[in-house]
């Protein structure tokens, strides 16, 4: 069997970077390397982006957004498409298997949206759970200037509110999850990669 590590954190917390950065750690070691993220880029994915992230108004039904229960069935029908076809798949050929972000983006999200986080665990049953999950931990004042977004007032308000309990979500989920870890966002980024490539070093590498 292969690697398989996840990195998660509210938005903007620096997954994409450290993602990467892990991925050019590997393969400088001779790992072949699977670098992939959720929501995805299949045709689930898209839907995704279509229907909930780009605030378009194809997500929008007589006026009001779809679902979070739909929001929530579609991640997983994303998920469970990306486990059967590439995460599975690529571990069993033991390759490393990279993803910024996975299940626990889920639990953290929808449950900040109001769902219930059993409900949401067992709809997520079907996820293998990789052999490391690190939080990047990082405030959401960090975040917002990191990722500049812009919006009126009280949008941004909104989302301000919405990262917040996204962030003690995660912090929760560490305590449930015996795989997840918690990295210091506020770092450089080399100091940030550094903490990462430590934790792989101590929890899988030398057990294997
Ligand atoms: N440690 C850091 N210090 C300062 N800036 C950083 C750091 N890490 C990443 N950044 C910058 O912050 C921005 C967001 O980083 P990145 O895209 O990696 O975050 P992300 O968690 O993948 O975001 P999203 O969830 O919105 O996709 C980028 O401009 C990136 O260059
Ligand atoms: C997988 C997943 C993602 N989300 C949310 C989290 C982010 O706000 C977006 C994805 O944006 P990114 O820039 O591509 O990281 O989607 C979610 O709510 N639930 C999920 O399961």
């Amino acid at each position: 069997m292969g690697i398989f590590i996840v990195l998660e954190g509210i938005d903007g917390a620096g997954k994409s970077t450290q993602a990467k950065m892990l991925a050019e750690w590997f393969e400088k070691r001779g790992y072949e390397v699977v670098l992939t993220k959720e929501p995805t880029d299949t045709a689930f994915g898209k839907l995704i982006r279509r229907l909930v992230l780009t605030g378009g108004r194809e997500g929008i039904i007589d006026g009001a957004r779809i679902s979070h229960e739909a929001e929530a069935l579609l991640f997983a029908a994303d998920r469970a498409e990306h486990v059967d076809k590439l995460i599975r798949p690529s571990l069993e050929a033991g390759k490393v298997v990279i993803s910024d972000r996975y299940f626990y983006s889920s639990l953290a999200y929808q449950w900040a949206r109001g769902l219930d986080l059993e409900w949401l665990i067992d709809l997520n049953r079907f996820a293998i759970r990789p052999d490391l999950a690190v939080l990047l931990d990082l405030p959401v004042k960090e975040s917002m200037r990191r990722i500049n977004r812009r919006s009126l007032k009280s949008e941004f308000d909104k989302i301000v509110e919405l990262q917040r309990r996204v962030r003690e979500n995660y912090l929760k989920l560490v305590e449930m999850f015996p795989e997840m870890r918690i990295v210091n966002a506020q770092n450089s980024i080399e100091d940030i990669h550094n903490d990462i490539v430590g934790l792989i070093e101590e929890e899988i590498l030398k057990k294997t």
